[in-house]
């Protein structure tokens, strides 16, 4: 069934699937991040007996790329002081509880306690269904007693109803207990699934809140991860405190209740039925141990399978384009395969172990018949009592089952709480929406200081070496550089997705770090290089961050950022569109248009680097140029193409890490000996076919006064003097 499910998903349209990205996987969309959900939900599906061990989806996606804590970022960790006073009790815990959650017992411990803290709000509907439970508990345990008398009475040669009831009577009162009972169940029933739906919802908005507010580092490498913990453990942690624990009690009043009446009926046969108890209970902690290990391999098969499918399905493009679907159909198959093999060891296991526990269950019952039925024989118990005492007993060993089964999923419980608490309760490295509101105007200058940076995951490797840039206000700067050679991190560090590991990045003398990100984030438009779109209307992802906006502010930052194909569109702004529905130069206009109409004070923009067509490619410039020369905003160019390099009031090339020089285009140009010059000729000669832009002085100063068919005249009067524009697609850097 898996392998036609991992089929049918490999065909679909590819419109929703997103990119791999630094090995991670980014579902973009709500139908893309929606499979994802389905593969762990699936998966988890899958498992033939969930009772050992943690959650599935905990381990499952161990094998997805996910964020580790690094120790700058972590929330600190557990001191070792207390490890060590710890160390006794733990090897204690390590034998009762599943390896992970032993391990880490102080965390278990706190996650149960905010488990039960999550129940709070809910205390009066769960009150009142575990007095419900305590009802039906009642009613149900007295259906053996019941029946006993019942047998009595028809067996009777001079039968006697209790209380002195007619049989009307006394049929009434049996079914008024009954319906009270069937009553209690549904309400304890629907009260529990209730609160336990309320305690997941407000732990996901909680979960999913805290996960936007982390830095984009933790998410973005550990989104599969994030998502598993919003999606699986959350309902597992929802389940445990009120499923589970609705069943633990009634497990609970089952075996207690139970083993009490056997008591009071007839000590010597449930002392009986007792002898049972001690080799069940070897054979069953055997059984759950070797069910763990197998359900560890098999977390871990599936993990794998999800890699697998995950990896094709956020890649649709480039599995269907190379015709990849049998390959990608048979890994998948593989992957399924070994979840199989190992489904059907457990399958077996369980198979000897249920049929054992029933066999023994059985000859209990049967020496329990054989014993009482002597009893029967010599007088010394009724029919009806020996009937009573048989119900019990099954009553009984079906609560041990159940209790034994609640032990485990109240630890998977606490496993998925740790994994949810480790994401509510973490403190972003870089802290969010907390310092002083950033100037909405009046910026000053912008000024990387000394900046040294590296990313977090790639320790040691240094981006930016001694970067030093001054942005003045209003003015327009080009960031130019190898590929990889750290221009978006320059953007990352100005919009604080990152802090530079050495040095600072002031406004006006300030350091940016003293200001709230949301603040600062709010005067700065971004436009990626490849800018995302969300599902909803053109309208809705251009007033994206600014829901307020009005029909016109949304038209007219359209209109500035050359989004003229919005007004021939079927619905025009009301047009639906998904995450790739447009094409790249649309979708570039689109963001740019999405960042215009924040009215920023500053615009990072980087430019794509994918070759759009000539139209698009004009249309986008046509709008970055607008927005040079409006000269109202800092703009800090990630820049690929000459046309774009052109138009900047100044560049800066980024090589090693700093800057290695900076002037404007003609400067630049000119020099002989510059190193513009020679990246650009270096990275231009590279593009086969192409004309060397500046392969010679002369040509790069050659002046355009008419452009394109029907497009406005380039002028370039404050700019250096442009390069000639004979291609119609411009050639990149990088
Ligand atoms: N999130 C990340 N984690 C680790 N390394 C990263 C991350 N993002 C980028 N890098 C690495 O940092 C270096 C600089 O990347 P960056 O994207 O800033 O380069 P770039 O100059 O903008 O490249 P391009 O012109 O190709 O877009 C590259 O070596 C890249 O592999």
């Amino acid at each position: 069934m898996l392998g036609i499910w991992g089929r049918s998903c490999l065909r679909p349209q590819s419109s929703n699937v997103a990119a791999v990205r630094n090995g991670t996987f980014h579902f973009a969309s709500a139908r893309s991040y929606h499979t994802s959900l389905v593969i762990s939900l699936g998966l988890r599906n899958l498992r033939c007996k969930p009772a050992a061990g943690l959650s599935s989806t905990s381990r499952i996606l161990k094998y997805l790329p996910t964020r580790r804590f690094n120790s700058t970022q972590v929330a600190p960790p557990t001191p070792p002081s207390r490890n060590v006073a710890s160390k006794e009790k733990r090897s204690l815990l390590s034998r009762l509880l599943p390896a992970k959650i032993a391990t880490n017992a102080p965390e278990s411990v706190s996650s149960f306690r905010k488990i039960v803290a999550l129940a709070r709000p809910e205390w009066k509907p769960l009150t009142i269904a575990i007095g419900l439970l305590l009802i039906s508990s009642a009613v149900s345990m007295s259906v053996p007693f019941t029946i006993g008398k019942l047998i009595d009475f028809f067996s009777s040669t001079n039968p006697q109803i209790p209380f002195g009831l007619s049989v009307w009577h006394a049929s009434a009162a049996l079914l008024f207990l009954f319906t009270l009972g069937a009553v209690a169940t549904a309400g304890r029933s629907m009260l529990m699934r209730l609160s336990g739906q309320r305690i997941v919802a407000r732990l996901r908005e909680k979960t999913y809140s805290a996960s936007l507010k982390q830095e984009v580092e933790f998410v973005e490498r550990g989104e599969g991860d994030v998502l598993s913990r919003l999606s699986v453990d959350t309902s597992i942690v929802g389940e445990s405190v009120t499923q589970n624990l609705s069943d633990g009690l009634r497990a609970i009043v089952m075996s207690t209740v139970g083993l009490g009446a056997m008591f009071y009926v007839s000590p010597t046969l449930t002392m009986l039925m007792l002898a049972v108890v001690p080799p069940v209970s070897l054979g069953a902690v055997f059984y759950g141990r070797y069910l763990k290990k197998l359900s560890n391999k098999t977390q871990e098969a599936m993990g794998e399978m999800t890699k697998v499918a995950s990896e094709s399905l956020s890649a649709l493009r480039t599995v269907q384009s190379y015709n990849a679907v049998p390959q990608e159909e048979k890994k998948f198959h593989e992957k399924v395969e070994t979840v199989l093999v190992l489904a059907r060891r457990e399958a077996i296991a369980s198979g000897i172990f249920f049929g054992s526990t029933g066999w023994s269950g059985n000859v209990t019952l049967l020496g329990l018949l054989g014993y009482g039925g002597t009893l029967v024989s010599h007088g010394d118990i009724s029919v009806g009592d020996l009937t009573s005492l048989l119900l019990y007993t099954v009553y009984v060993g079906s609560g041990l089952q159940m209790l034994t089964s609640f032990f485990s999923s109240i630890m998977r419980g606490i496993g998925a709480g740790v994994r949810v608490f480790e994401v509510l309760d973490r403190t972003p490295a870089i802290p969010y929406a907390t310092g002083d509101e950033a100037p909405k105007d009046n910026l000053g200058i912008i000024e990387f200081k000394n900046v040294h940076f590296e990313y977090p995951s790639r320790r040691g490797v240094e981006i930016l070496r001694d970067f030093n840039l001054e942005l003045s206000a209003g003015e327009s700067v080009a960031i130019v550089g190898e590929s990889g050679g750290g221009k978006s991190s320059v953007h990352s560090l100005l919009l604080r997705f990152y802090d530079p590991i050495k040095g600072k990045i002031t406004c006006d003398g300030k350091d940016i770090r003293e200001f709230s990100t949301t603040s600062w984030r709010q005067i700065i438009g971004f436009v990626p290089q490849d800018p995302v779109l969300f599902t909803g209307t053109i309208a809705s992802n251009i007033a994206f961050g600014n829901p307020d906006a009005s029909r016109e502010e949304i038209e007219n930052a359209a209109r500035e950022a050359n989004c003229e194909f919005v007004w021939g569109m079927p619905n025009g702004f009301d047009t639906e569109i998904g995450r790739l529905s447009l094409s790249g130069g649309q979708r570039q206009r689109l963001a740019i248009a999405r960042a215009l109409l924040k009215k920023p004070v500053i615009l990072a923009l980087d430019e794509a680097t994918s070759s759009l067509d000539a139209t698009s490619e004009r249309r986008v410039n046509d709008a970055v140029d607008k927005i040079l020369r409006a000269r109202q905003t800092t703009v800090l160019i990630v820049a690929h193409r000459l046309s774009t390099i052109a138009r900047a009031e100044r560049i800066v090339v980024l090589e090693g890490g700093r800057i290695s020089e900076t002037g404007t285009y003609r400067e630049l140009v000119g020099r002989q000996d510059s190193r513009f010059r020679a990246l650009m000729a270096a990275q231009l000669n590279a593009a086969a076919g192409e004309q060397v832009y500046l392969g010679g002085h002369e040509q790069v100063h050659e002046q355009v006064h008419e452009h394109e068919s029907g497009e406005e005249a380039v002028e370039l009067a404050s700019h250096p003097e442009p390069f000639k524009e004979e291609h119609r697609s411009a050639p990149q850097l990088s």
